[in-house]
């Protein structure tokens, strides 16, 4: 039993607060210079057969690991039906964050995270590493969020609690089937079965609200996520999400249905493929109108694990090793430092 946690990796790189507190959405009526970005790609894209959409897998379909480990190879994101999870799961979590979003500015400033922290309110990590800030406000939650709440609603902060604690504990079970099936694909043997690790993970609250000059501004600046996969949920399916893809550009991602739930390969899984599956580059534009929140649960080996390259024993001899063994908490430690420098300071 080890008490490290996603918080412990994160304590040693701070942030100053003045790249933690997001601007006042409620009162701003013009996007400020701060916020204004010159140059942001943003065409519609159109699904066709050149312009395909990101795969869809049935999480019931025979073929689901075959199909899982084809989408992270060539995709690095998929999106998955029949995961079992009913529609008012999302509705509650979702009804709760707009609560909190909705708070007044001197409210959820309360709750701020801490500059060497994870839990709380404030803008995304990435912040420090651009040059214009983000039209984005979120709240994280590492386990329980109940000091938080309990500042927020004093005679009423149960219900929060227990709706991010129970969507957490679904967001984990889940995680732990797409995992056990991606491990699958890359090791069919089980040489390393997905035995060999224990799990965190964290609950990312994202809210984009509506901006004036939605053509010059954006929700999350390109970034890959950094654990093992992502699962995201876009509520009322609010567009916005868009993926790097090679070919083709920024292209968006089209909702398919309310309970659909997208997956994206994060680092950690990146590096555990040995560079077979990309961890995809993402990011969030915004609307003039429509106040978007999405959920986001990051997961990921607990943060004392090492993560090596997995290579099947009977092609041992043929395959170069890309990157060298590195701890969840050292990885993360030198990505909060350097960003996506980070893959070319662990390749061998
Ligand atoms: C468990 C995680 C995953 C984190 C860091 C930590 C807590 C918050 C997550 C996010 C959420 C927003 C995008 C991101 C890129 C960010 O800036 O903060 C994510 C990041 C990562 O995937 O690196
Ligand atoms: O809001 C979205 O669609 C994406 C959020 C995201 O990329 C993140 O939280 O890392
Ligand atoms: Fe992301």
């Amino acid at each position: 039993m080890t008490t490290s946690t996603l918080e412990e990796a994160y304590k040693e790189n701070p942030l100053s607060l003045q790249h933690i507190l997001p601007i006042d959405f409620q009162s701003i009526q013009e996007v400020p210079n701060s916020h204004l970005w010159p140059n942001i790609n943003n065409v519609p894209t159109s699904h066709n057969d050149k312009n395909p959409n990101v795969p869809i897998i049935d999480l019931i379909d025979p073929n689901v690991v075959e199909l899982m480990g084809h989408a992270c190879k060539t995709w690095g994101i998929f999106q998955v039906v029949n995961h079992g999870i009913s529609l008012k799961y999302f509705d509650e979590v979702e009804s709760q964050a707009r609560r909190l979003f909705a708070l007044p500015t001197e409210q959820k400033v309360k709750v701020v995270r801490s500059t060497n922290g994870v839990t709380g309110y404030g803008t995304a990590r990435i912040t420090p590493f651009f040059s214009k800030f983000m039209w984005h406000e979120g709240f994280t939650i590492v386990d329980s969020p109940l000091d938080h709440a309990k500042e927020l609603w004093p005679n009423d902060y149960k219900k929060f609690c227990d709706v991010m604690e129970n969507y957490q504990t679904k967001m984990k079970v889940l995680s732990f089937q797409l995992c056990m099936f991606i491990l699958n694909y890359l090791q069919p043997s089980h040489e390393h079965s997905i035995n060999s690790f224990e799990f965190e993970g964290a609950l990312q609250l994202n809210s984009y609200p509506c901006c004036p000059n939605p053509y010059h501004a954006l929700g999350l600046a390109p970034h890959t996520d950094s654990l093992f996969l992502t699962i995201l949920h876009q509520t009322n399916n609010t567009k916005g999400l868009q993926i790097l893809k090679k070919d083709q550009g920024w292209t968006s991602i089209a909702p398919v249905s309310n309970d659909a739930l997208i997956v994206n390969v994060g680092d950690l899984l990146h590096i555990l493929s040995n560079g077979e599956f990309p961890s995809v580059y993402h990011r969030v534009l915004v609307d003039q109108t429509k106040h978007r929140v999405s959920l986001a649960y990051f997961f990921g080996p607990q943060v004392e694990s090492i993560i090596s390259p997995l290579v099947s024993s009977q092609d041992n001899d043929g395959v170069v090793l890309k990157y060298r063994n590195v701890t969840v908490k050292e990885y993360l430690g030198l990505k909060a430092k350097h960003l996506e420098k980070v893959f070319s300071m662990i390749r061998i």
